[in-house]
This record gives structure tokens, sequence and C-alpha cells, in this order.
């Protein structure tokens, strides 16, 4: 599914080199929830903007579903991320004018999925996580929890291979930080989805499985248990 190898980038300013990550290597299979846990500045985001395909590493490769992303042009690569890929972010990056319904479709619009398709899809998520009765509102018109559900609804229209959630819970409270992580956790148990959760919070990484444990941009733990850690 992924595989992140010898993973190493740096930052060039001018003459000068910052390195962030040095020797990154895990693997996540199929249906797996992992969380990537580290404190500010030990070069979360840009694993996952390394992942994600936003970036290329300095050294080393990211491989989803058999192919080393790093090596692809940037055409093959922005098709790649709209089909295989989602993502989740901490300001959910919903459009403002567009309906949470119209929110959903919209990567399906760029792939050229019909509308009523489109509909049907997006409807159908919405329901999944739990906001089917908001889908002719605007984000503006719900709370954080709810925009994040849309969000998420939005990184699962594609039927992506892997999901990267940045700081999915970043902005909320702590009981709708809950309810959120409920979802994705329900989400990977009955649809199989495959989450890397990127999270400052050790509350939230030990709801995960496997936690991933980066630190001034070396891995220092990868470690994984049986059942809920609650
Ligand atoms: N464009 C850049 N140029 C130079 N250094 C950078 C750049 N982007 C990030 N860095 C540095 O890389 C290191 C890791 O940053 P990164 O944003 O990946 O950390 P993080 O763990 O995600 O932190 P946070 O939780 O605060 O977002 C930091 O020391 C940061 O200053």
């Amino acid at each position: 599914m992924l595989a992140v190898e010898q993973l190493s980038h740096r930052f060039r300013n001018g003459s000068e080199e910052t390195p962030v990550l040095h020797h990154i290597q895990f693997k996540v299979e199929k249906g797996e929830m992992v969380a990537l846990l580290g404190s500010s500045g030990s070069g979360k985001s840009t694993l996952l903007n390394l992942m994600a395909g936003l970036m290329k590493p300095s050294e080393g490769s990211i491989v989803i579903n058999n192919r080393p992303i790093e090596k692809m042009s940037e055409n093959e690569l922005a098709e790649f991320r709209r089909t295989h890929i989602g993502f989740i972010f901490q300001s959910y990056e919903l459009i403002p004018h567009l309906t949470v319904r119209e929110n959903v479709e919209l990567p399906l619009v760029f792939q050229g999925v019909k509308a009523k398709l489109r509909k049907e899809k997006a409807l159908s998520l919405l329901n999944k996580v739990g906001i089917g009765e908001k889908s002719e509102l605007f984000p503006s018109q719900l709370s954080g929890g709810q925009q994040q559900r849309v969000s998420i609804a939005r990184s699962l229209v594609t039927e992506p291979a892997i999901v990267f959630a940045d700081e999915p819970t970043g902005n909320l409270d702590t009981t709708t930080e809950k309810e959120i992580i409920d979802l994705l956790i329900e989400l990977n148990e009955t649809l199989f989805i495959t989450f890397v959760i990127v999270t400052h919070e050790l509350e939230v990484a030990r709801r995960t499985r496997r936690v991933i444990q980066l630190r001034d941009g070396f891995l220092v733990e990868d470690a994984s248990w049986a059942g809920d850690a609650e």
C-alpha cells in the first residue's frame, strides 16, 4: 500500500541547507490506521507533504500501490493524487460558496464524473459521516466538527487508496475531537480505509493501533498493539 524507503529531506535556502528528515523507513498495509506523532518541528508536515506527493524528497522513495511517486512527472502526480490519495486538513479547506454536497462532489467533478452519480456518492458519504441532513447548507452554517465531517466525506469520495489527515482535530474542542476520531476509527473498521493521521497530541495517537513517532527528523518509535488503546 504505502512504503517509505530511506527517505531523507533537506530544505535549501540559497547556499544554506536544513536537514529535516533522516532515513525514514516504514510500511503501511491496506486497512491500517497509523498515527504519525511528533512535537512541533519534528518533521511531520514535511513527511506528510512528501508522502502526498506535494514535494519531492532529497533522497529515498515513497511507493504507493507499487508506484514510486517521486519518479512521476508533475502531470502524472497530479492525476495520481486525484485518484489515489485523500487529504483531510486541520482547517477543513472547504469552498465557502459551494454547498456541503457540492464540496464533497468537487473531486469527482475533476474526474469528469456525471452529475447524477456525483450527487449519489456525495449524499451516501454525507450520510455515513452523520450529516446527510446538512447537504444543502453552506460550510459557514456548520460547526467546526460538522465541517470536518464534510472534509472527511470529500477525502473519501474518490475511493482513494490512502487518506492522509494533517492534525484533523487541531481546531476542535476535546469532545468534538473524540467524535471525529471515533468517526475515523469507524470508517477504518467498516470501510477498511487506510489512514495516516498526523498529530502532536498523544491523546489522538493512542486511539490508533499503531504509532510512528518522529523526533528531530528521525523515526524514533514504530509501535503497534492489538485492540483499542482506550
Ligand atoms: N520551507 C522550509 N525551509 C526551511 N526549513 C523548513 C521549511 N519548512 C519546514 N522547515 C523546517 O523543517 C522542520 C520540520 O518542520 P515541519 O513543519 O515538518 O514540522 P512539524 O512536525 O510538522 O511541526 P508542526 O507540528 O509545528 O507543524 C522545522 O525545523 C522547520 O523549521
